[in-house]
């Protein structure tokens, strides 16, 4: 069974990367919306593979990390693409938060990636 909860953060980036040009280089904001997943067996006695309150709080330092921040600015997310985000975070919670198994980040209401670890293509 996969839980997982949904988490805004609005913050500014721009993409130093990209070619001469492109929109993305100039500093701009996104409320991202994070998703973040944990897989798990249902408890006998719980009746739920975590408590969403427990999701939160893992989540919540992160949060602090990121909202109203340029991301730029935050050590290793130099280029912070949606994808990159998503490692970070991931790389962030894995310890702390057992049996996480996804980390979706959207930029847009359009666009996003979803993340599944280092050891899934
Ligand atoms: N694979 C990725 N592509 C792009 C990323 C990214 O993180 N990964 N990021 C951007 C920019 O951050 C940009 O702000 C978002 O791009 P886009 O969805 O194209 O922006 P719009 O909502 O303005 O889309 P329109 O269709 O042009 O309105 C770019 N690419
Ligand atoms: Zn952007």
């Amino acid at each position: 069974m996969d839980v997982f909860r949904v988490f805004q953060v609005e913050a500014a980036h721009f993409l130093p990367n990209v070619p001469q040009g492109h929109k993305c280089a100039r500093m701009h904001g996104h409320s991202f919306r994070i998703e973040i997943h944990v897989s798990g067996d249902v408890g006998e006695d719980t009746g739920w593979v975590m408590d969403f309150a427990d999701l939160k709080r893992a989540f919540q330092p992160i949060h602090d990390q990121l909202d109203h921040h340029l991301l730029n600015d935050i050590n290793g997310l130099e280029n912070p693409t949606s994808e990159n985000l998503a490692r970070w975070i991931w790389s962030r919670m894995a310890d702390s938060l057992p049996g996480l198994s996804r980390v979706v980040v959207q930029e847009t209401c359009n666009a996003g990636c979803s993340y599944r670890g280092p050891d899934v293509a």
